[in-house]
């Protein structure tokens, strides 16, 4: 039984090897305030001035200290020669940070003490976290394990940081906190109970007070008439453990060398020798103190040996796991390297390709990754961007009266030409580049990060052959980003090399006619109805009516007005150019004159075969497209009207033009904001059959772009990965470069591997000793 602490002590120096806190090791930990004698119970414990002395706050870190009772044979395994050779064995001191060296002058131990507090926490008062490990082999010690902690302060002194007392709070906490620590709660008896910082903070983290002990220190500093009975006996303040009261060596004995031997006898004393404490003197003082802790540590290690030794156990299991997630590096041994390099390179291949195809059994639960962000760029990103395009961008009146002019040549503008359109849709096809061309590039993007996320844990381990499989990939996807954007370059040219107006979905200039009649007879009727209540409102306040005469003389010519006249002039081209299907007479084609205002055929009846219909893809005229020729019918009043469309009307009117002035006008806006009816319709037109157009080959781009980026570059990389990785990586030279081990991993694979040891080590001395 009395084995059991140089067997906790036996792990606690196993563990400090490796500086691990991960086993929570049964251990006697020393709280109170500054001044409240800490020191001094831990220094009558061992019976020897060890420990730094001054004004101020001494204990600076904290200092965990193992006594070993050599008398009864508890050496440490270094020292431990022979048995007989233990008793003659001189009381001696050893540091963990100074492994060679033996101290058996106490006094020797202190200055060390103080110089390596000094060495860490610094010259002035500051306190710091790290502990000192001592170790004291004597034969006037019981085995115990003990913590010397920094006391409890509430003023900064000196250099103290303004925090001093919340960072000693903090660390006395962290180590009284572990559930396998038994607090020894320091309070002088001078000072009221109820201002104890050690119960205070005993309390916090043990409230049934189940392993606090507590210790009355300056019992003989007390008021005259006054006594700590009640406490000592466990009325005012009940502990589980008891309280033990203690009288250490004052300041003066300190100053004037009084010897343990002698401050032993003198506290023996003082108990036996008190009225109010004679009664239970036996369970007073240093030596019963002692005692009542080797007891109290004993039996809290036997109870916490199971727990710590299944902590172990799974601590084990969880390392030599760490261990492995290292690798193993006797396979990257000549013999190995080349079976090595092929399987991290097919895993860092079918990764990639899972990645893609979406069956990664690493998936994200929390964001699209991989080929779903590929389908996310078609459809969402793609998609949006497409239809955010406006088929008629940038185009003004301006520019479609130019193209309608310029396609024209030196002639007057008859018809609306099919050329303006030709020309006018082109550009506005060109809109859809550069949205396919960023899917391309966003497709790449998700292709370049899919792969840099390839190759898992196993590839971290070489770093050097994980950037160069990235490198290789890059490369492959960069070498396809180019022959993918040409291609998509090429559809949107090919769009624009061809505009097929006999496309089936094309709305044609019949349909744009109809659509563009709708509206204005919509308008019209509006209209109408603002008149007519107008009127009413003039007759009634007794003013002319607004009669439709009037309107015209404003100038205010009905709209159906140009559209008759447009359908006029279709009726004379139908005259003149006679498509081989329609028939042969003199007069306006009555159908389509009809269908435009309203005929009872309808729209799509008669309506396909005006001129609009002729330019811009009537049913009928799609396949045969007659040829122009001059009709030598042309009734009067058609044929004024289409000349008055032609010429300008000054020339009409005879007045002499100005044509530097014209020329001058030619672009200026101005000209354009005064349309006539007849241009603002054809200007309209222009723009449905333009946006009509434009939704065709938008439609057909939304698909055919993630079908070329899918075959030449998703695709392609995804078939080629495995196959270039090989070509270019699995070269016997480039083995060495390839399989050099990440330095950072190589030393937390050391650290595991002794960590691993010591765990390994510490299980096997507690099955020994149970
Ligand atoms: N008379 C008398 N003086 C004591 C007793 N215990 C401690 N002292 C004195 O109180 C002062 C502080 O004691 P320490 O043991 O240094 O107190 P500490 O709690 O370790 O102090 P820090 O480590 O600085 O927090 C010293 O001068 C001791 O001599 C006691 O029981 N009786």
């Amino acid at each position: 039984m009395n084995d059991l602490i140089p067997l906790v002590n036996k792990l606690q120096d196993v563990f400090n090897t490796i500086g691990s806190d991960q086993i929570d090791l049964p251990q006697i930990v020393v709280v109170g305030s500054q001044s409240s004698g800490k020191s001094s119970v831990l220094e009558t414990i061992v019976q020897k001035d060890f420990l730094p002395r001054s004004a101020g706050i001494c204990t600076r870190r904290p200092l965990v200290l193992q006594l070993v009772n050599t008398h009864i044979g508890n050496m440490s395994p270094s020292s431990a020669s022979s048995d007989s050779s233990l008793n003659e064995t001189p009381d001696r001191a050893e540091f963990l940070h100074l492994p060679n060296k033996q101290f058996f002058d106490f006094v020797e131990v202190r200055k060390e003490i103080e110089a390596e507090t000094a060495r860490v926490a610094g010259q002035n008062k500051a306190i710091s976290r790290t502990p000192i490990h001592l170790k004291i082999f004597s034969k006037n010690v019981l085995n115990l394990t003990l913590v010397d902690l920094p006391g409890v302060t509430k003023i900064p002194v000196g250099d103290q940081p303004t925090d001093i007392e919340k960072q000693t709070r903090n660390l006395i906490l962290d180590y009284i906190l572990k559930p396998n620590s038994v607090i020894l709660a320091v309070s002088p008896a001078n000072v009221d109970l109820a201002n104890s910082d050690s119960l205070k903070l005993a309390r916090q983290v043990d409230p049934e007070a189940k392993r606090t002990i507590g210790v009355l220190t300056k019992l003989d500093l007390m008021d005259a008439g006054t006594n700590s009975l009640d406490i000592l006996s466990g009325r005012a303040y009940p502990l589980k453990l008891g309280f033990i009261g203690v009288v250490n060596r004052s300041q003066a004995d300190i100053q004037n060398n009084k010897p343990m031997a002698e401050a032993f006898k003198s506290e023996t004393e003082f108990f036996q020798g008190h009225p109010a404490y004679r009664a239970i003197a036996h369970r007073c003082g240093t030596n019963f103190l002692a005692k009542t802790l080797n007891t109290i540590l004993m039996n809290h290690i036997r109870d916490k040996l199971p727990d710590i030794k299944a902590k172990l156990n799974s601590l084990i299991g969880q390392t030599h796991q760490e261990l492995q997630s290292y690798g193993d590096p006797t396979f990257t041994g000549k013999a190995h390297r080349g079976s090595l390099i092929l399987q991290l390179l097919t895993k860092f291949a079918s990764d990639f390709v899972a990645a893609i195809d979406g069956t990664s059994s690493e998936i994200s639960t929390k964001e699209l990754c991989g080929g779903a962000r590929i389908y996310y760029i078609f459809n969402n990103v793609f998609g949006a961007a497409l239809e955010s395009v406006n088929p008629c961008e940038n185009l003004t009146v301006q520019d479609i009266r130019t193209a309608i002019r310029n396609s024209t040549g030196p002639r007057p503008s008859l018809f609306v030409p099919e050329i303006a359109f030709d020309l006018l849709v082109k550009p506005q096809i060109k809109l859809l580049e550069s949205p396919s061309l960023r899917c391309v590039e966003l497709a790449y993007e998700e292709l370049v990060k899919i792969c840099h996320s390839c190759g898992g844990k196993d590839l971290a381990r070489f770093p050097r052959f994980h950037a160069k499989l990235i490198e290789v990939v890059s490369d492959l996807l960069r070498e396809r980003l180019g022959p993918t954007s040409d291609y998509v370059e090429s559809l949107i040219s090919i769009q624009r090399s061809y505009i097929n107006t006999n496309h089936p979905d094309f709305i044609g200039g019949g349909g744009a006619m109809s659509a563009l009649e709708r509206t204005s007879q919509k308008k019209k009727k509006e209209m109408e109805r603002t008149r007519r209540l107008s009127t009413v409102n003039m007759v009634l306040a007794g003013n002319g009516a607004d009669s439709p005469s009037n309107r015209e003389e404003n100038g205010e010519k009905p709209l159906t007005n140009a559209m008759s006249t447009l359908t006029v002039q279709s009726a004379e081209r139908g005259e003149r150019e006679k498509p081989s299907h329609m028939t042969h007479h003199g007069g306006p084609n009555n159908a389509s004159i009809s269908s435009l205002n309203g005929s009872p055929h309808g729209p799509n009846s008669g309506s396909k075969d005006t001129f609009l219909n002729y330019f811009f893809g009537g049913p009928q005229q799609r396949m045969d497209r007659p040829i122009l020729q001059e009709s030598p019918h042309r009734p009067g009043n058609v044929h004024n009207v289409a000349k008055e469309m032609v010429m300008p009307k000054t020339v009409l009117d005879g007045e002499p033009l100005d044509f530097d002035r014209k020329l001058d006008h030619m672009t200026d806006t101005e000209e354009f904001s005064n349309l006539n009816e007849r241009e603002d319709m054809e200007t309209q037109l222009i723009r449905s059959l333009i946006t009509s157009y434009f939704n065709i080959t938008r439609k057909s781009i939304q698909d055919l772009v993630p079908k070329a980026v899918m075959h030449l570059l998703v695709n392609y990389s995804r078939e080629s990965v495995q196959n270039r990785l090989v070509a270019t990586l699995y070269k016997e030279e480039l083995f060495n470069d390839l399989l050099q081990e990440d330095d950072n991993l190589c030393a937390e694979r050391a650290k595991c591997k002794a960590m691993l040891d010591v765990f390994k080590n510490a299980f096997t001395i507690i099955n020994e000793a149970m």
